[in-house]
C-alpha cells in the first residue's frame, strides 16, 4: 500500500505539490488525473523515490521510499518520455533490467512483444512513437515489480493499442500482486481501467474516490416521454445534474439510486427508457460541483 501524508514539493516559489495525503490500495489500478501542470509528474517522481519531497511523508508497504533500495526493487517508473540506451534493442534492454529486477519475467516479455508485433532485435530508436510507448510499457510490466508508475503512458497509442495496453495491465492485476498508478491529463485515457481515481488540481487533491462507489450514486439515463407536461414534471422530480434533449430523446445525468430513478421515469409512461454507462468526466462533474469547481474548465 502507498500512503502519503501532507506531501509537498516546491520549485523556487512555485508550489508544485501541496500537502497531498493519499492512500493507494494494493491490487487496484489507480488513476491520477489532472490538467497540465497540476503536479502529477512531480507527485509520481516523489512516489517512485526519484525526487525528494520538501515536507510530508511517503510510505510504500510501510517503508520510506527515498534512497531505499529494497523498496525500489518493487517499483518501475515509466516517465512521460521513455528512456532507452542509445542504439539499444528491446532484447538488450531486457538484459539490462533483468540485472536489477530479480523477478524479471523474460518469457512473458517474449510473449507480449510477439503479440504486439514488436521485433526484439530491432533498434528501438527506429520504432514509431507509439511503438516506443508499447515497448516501454511491456519492458516495465515484465520487471515483475509490485508497483508500476506510468506517466502519460497511453499518450500516443492508437485506440486499438490503448485498449490492448489496458487489457495487459488488467490481466497483470488479476494474475499477481500488482498495482499500476497511471497519471494522465486526459480523463478518457483513464476511462474503463481505473478502480480508483485521484484528481489533482494546482498541486492539491480535489478528490480521491472509488470509481464503482461513485457510479452507485449517479446514473445516466435516456428516455422518450411523449407527454410534455410529464417530462417537465420528471425533470423537477429528479435530481438532474445535466440534461440534453435531441428531438424527443431526453438524456440526463441524475443523482440517486438507480431503481428509484427508473421507477420515477417509468411512472411517466415513457416510450422507451434505459440506463447507459457514465463517463468519468460526467462522474467528476457531479463530484466536484459541490466544491465549486467547473470540471469542464479543468478538462477541456
Ligand atoms: N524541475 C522543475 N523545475 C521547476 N519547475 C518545475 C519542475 N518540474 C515541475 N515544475 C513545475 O511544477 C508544476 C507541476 O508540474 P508537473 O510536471 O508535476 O505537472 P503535470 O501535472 O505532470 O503536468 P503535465 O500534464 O503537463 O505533464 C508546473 O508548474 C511545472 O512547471
Amino acid at each position: 500500500m502507498i500512503k502519503t501524508e501532507k506531501l509537498s514539493k516546491s520549485f523556487g516559489s512555485l508550489q508544485a505539490v501541496n500537502e497531498v495525503s493519499l492512500k493507494i490500495s494494493d491490487n487496484s489500478i489507480f488513476g491520477l488525473a489532472g490538467t497540465n501542470g497540476a503536479g502529477k509528474s512531480t507527485l509520481l517522481r516523489m512516489l517512485a523515490g526519484v525526487l525528494k519531497q520538501d515536507s510530508g511523508t511517503i510510505f510504500i508497504d510501510n517503508k520510506p521510499v527515498y534512497e531505499n533500495p529494497t523498496i525500489k526493487e518493487e517499483i518501475f517508473f515509466l516517465p512521460d518520455v521513455a528512456y532507452f540506451f542509445q542504439n539499444a534493442t528491446m532484447k538488450e534492454m531486457v538484459q539490462y533490467y533483468a540485472m536489477y529486477y530479480r523477478k524479471y519475467d523474460r518469457e512473458r516479455f517474449h510473449k507480449l512483444a510477439s503479440n504486439l508485433g514488436l521485433d526484439e532485435k530491432r533498434k528501438i530508436s527506429t520504432f514509431s512513437k507509439g511503438m516506443k510507448r508499447q515497448a516501454a510499457l511491456i519492458l516495465g510490466i515484465c520487471s515483475g515489480t509490485k508497483y508500476l508508475f506510468c506517466d502519460e503512458t497511453f499518450d500516443g497509442l492508437d485506440p486499438v493499442m490503448r485498449q490492448a495496453a489496458k487489457s495487459i495491465l488488467a490481466y497483470e492485476v488479476s494474475e499477481r500482486e500488482f498495482t499500476p498508478i497511471i497519471a494522465s491529463h486526459n480523463l478518457r485515457e483513464l476511462e474503463d481501467i481505473c478502480d480508483h481515481v485521484g484528481l489533482l488540481h494546482k498541486g492539491g487533491v480535489l478528490l480521491s474516490k472509488d470509481v464503482e462507489d461513485m457510479k452507485l450514486h449517479i446514473h445516466k439515463v435516456q428516455c422518450v416521454i411523449p407527454d410534455e407536461k410529464a417530462e417537465e414534471e420528471l425533470l423537477q422530480e429528479l435530481d438532474v445534474m445535466q440534461y440534453e434533449k435531441r428531438l424527443s430523446l431526453l438524456t440526463m445525468v441524475v443523482k440517486g439510486e438507480r431503481e428509484e430513478i427508473m421507477r420515477k421515469i417509468n411512472n411517466r409512461k415513457p416510450l422507451f427508457a434505459e440506463a447507459i454507462p457514465l463517463t468519468l468526466e460526467e462522474i467528476f462533474i457531479s463530484e466536484t460541483e459541490v466544491a465549486g469547481y467547473d470540471i469542464k474548465k479543468l478538462f477541456i
